[in-house]
């Protein structure tokens, strides 16, 4: 198991019991104070005028749709972004904060969306890095100090483990034990829970609570305003670079505050309409094969139909066989046995992914930049990488073509950008994963293959998102789902099931099963009940 469920699920009870997000507010000085930031981008005011500040201890969330302006902001705060104007007060004293080594000797620590972790470097190796000289000589053991705060805080990080090997979640985690590592005084967290499973999300919650309690202050980005309702005790609301409100969040609901940041479109009906697949268009059989990475996971006899016209959600923690299952389905590992996969009962196992492509699949994967979009090339190049039909003619790039087809997604996405020709890596996390989405559901695949679908997305987008996939499964396309947001699933999925340890449960159709189950699958229970047929039916 990838993390201490047992520890996970006291910790939730616990959290449960400590009840309100309220604050004992008896500090005078802030924290942090921001006054007047200012930060221009070529042709995007990105933080207009912003004032802000934070209290020791206080858990505040910082709120906005895609492209609001929240990572400026926060990369500001951790030296990454030299704002043009403003001030900021670290506790009560004025500051520059040049970069983000100034950032950490100031006591703040940042956990971003886009992991900045060396791959080809341990767990602890990664960490010690970012640890000045000083901190190093106040730690015995950084592989001891690792294992201490992760049993503390239920994150189960391996110290010795390589990062190439993680999953996104465990990334994550790996991310929040570097600021832990750190001893904190303001810790910002861009999106944390996005990619967490529910325990994942209660045992964050408690770290949280905690820090907070011994005077940590947090500030907190999210889309998932059920969990700033829950747990921050104050919130700031941006649009177009400016505060446009601010709540106490446990006065407020999700759709109040929903509404603050995008205004009714918030209020839509969130109920779909479940349908039942027609025909078999994508088939896994019997599909074993052990992991390409030293510490991945192997995937074991995975069997699965997708039918014409329904969404199929697969539920699990991270690391549990996800990225080996997108990557064999995709194509981009093609070790697979030929059989092993069929589309339209055609063997596709051993082909490559543009083949497949061709033949009408498309993929959405877990990482953004640098699997989903090429960070420096422009919206149109990202387009024509996947689009690999439409946009060349006799061997020529139709540019215009391309070019057309970026700047229909954006408009019917609502990507926020400076245009077709804006690099991938100048968009903000949710607008390119809008981008993303928008350009494989374009292509209208036969079978769409896709990781978190919204991640990062702020309420409206992901709405957006929800309708264009339910366009397409209603027009007869398959759909696959692989996410850890068990709630989104739930919502989209027309049958379920989960992955533990490279084994993928039965399906079910979502109407017949529950969370409770879900979550027991993903923890593995429904594995000892397969073996036990597959024994019955030898002997
Ligand atoms: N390096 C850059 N060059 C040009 N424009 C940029 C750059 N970085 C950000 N922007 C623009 O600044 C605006 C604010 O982006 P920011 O990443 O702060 O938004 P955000 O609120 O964090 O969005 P999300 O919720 O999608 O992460 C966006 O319109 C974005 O395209």
């Amino acid at each position: 198991m990838h993390y201490n469920r047992k520890l996970l699920l006291q910790a939730d009870e616990r959290l449960r019991q400590n009840g309100a997000n309220t604050l004992n507010k008896q500090q005078t000085t802030s924290r942090l104070e921001l006054i007047n930031i200012t930060k221009q981008y070529p042709g995007c005011l990105a933080n207009d005028s912003i004032t802000l500040s934070l209290q020791p201890g206080e858990i505040h969330a910082l709120l906005g749709e895609n492209g609001a302006g929240k990572s400026t902001l926060v990369k500001t705060i951790y030296g990454v972004v030299a704002p043009d104007k403003g001030d900021i007060l670290w506790d009560g004293k004025e500051v520059t904060i040049k970069s983000p080594s100034t950032a950490r000797d100031l006591g703040i620590g940042m956990v971003f969306q886009h992991f900045s972790l060396f791959e080809t470097l341990t767990v602890s190796q990664n960490i010690e890095l970012c640890l000045s000289q000083k901190q190093l000589d106040a730690i015995d053991n950084l592989a001891t100090k690792i294992c201490q705060l992760s049993e503390e805080y239920g994150l189960n990080v391996d110290p010795h483990k390589y990062v190439h090997a993680l999953s996104i979640g465990e990334r994550q985690r790996v991310e929040i034990m570097r600021c832990l590592v750190q001893s904190v005084k303001l810790l910002i967290l861009d999106e944390p829970t996005s990619v967490l499973t529910p325990q994942e999300v209660s045992g964050l919650f408690e770290v949280l609570r905690t820090l907070s309690k011994e005077g940590c202050s947090i500030l907190f980005i999210s889309h998932k305003l059920h969990e700033v309702t829950e747990i921050c005790h104050q919130a700031t609301i941006l649009r177009g670079g400016k505060v446009v409100d601010t709540c106490v969040p446990s006065e407020e609901t999700p759709a109040s505050i929903a509404k603050m940041m995008v205004g009714d479109l918030a209020e839509q009906e969130t109920q779909y309409t479940k349908k039942e697949g027609t025909h078999t268009l994508f088939s896994a059989n019997n599909l074993s094969l052990s992991s390409k990475q030293p510490f991945g996971t192997s995937l074991k006899k995975v069997q699965f139909e997708l039918k014409a016209g329904e969404i199929l959600g697969i539920a699990g923690v991270a690391g549990n066989g996800q990225d080996e299952l997108m990557a064999i389905i995709s194509g981009e590992d093609n070790r697979a046995d030929k059989s092993s996969l069929t589309l339209e009962q055609m063997e596709i196992g051993h082909l490559h992914a543009g083949d497949r492509r061709k033949l009408g699949m498309a993929y959405v994967p877990e990482e953004r930049l640098g699997r989903g979009a090429v960070p420096d090339m422009s919206l149109t190049e990202n387009t024509l990488l996947t689009h690999s039909t439409g946009f060349i003619k006799n061997g020529l790039v139709q540019w215009q073509e391309a070019k057309e087809y970026a700047s229909r997604l954006i408009k019917k996405y609502k990507v926020k950008c400076h245009g077709e020709f804006s690099e991938a890596k100048s968009l903000s996390g949710g607008n390119l994963q809008k981008f993303i989405m928008g350009r494989e559901i374009g292509q209208n695949p036969k079978v769409l293959i896709c990781a978190h679908p919204t991640w990062g997305v702020d309420v409206g987008a992901a709405l957006a998102i929800h309708q264009a996939l339910l366009d397409l499964r209603d027009q007869g396309a398959a759909i696959l789902l692989i996410s850890e947001d068990i709630d989104e699933l739930f919502l989209l999925a027309d049958r379920m099931s989960a992955i533990c340890d490279g084994h993928l449960s039965p399906q079910v159709k979502t109407q017949d099963t529950n969370i409770d189950q879900i979550g027991q699958w993903m923890a593995g229970t429904f594995i000892d009940t397969q073996r036990e047929l597959t024994q019955e039916a030898k002997s």
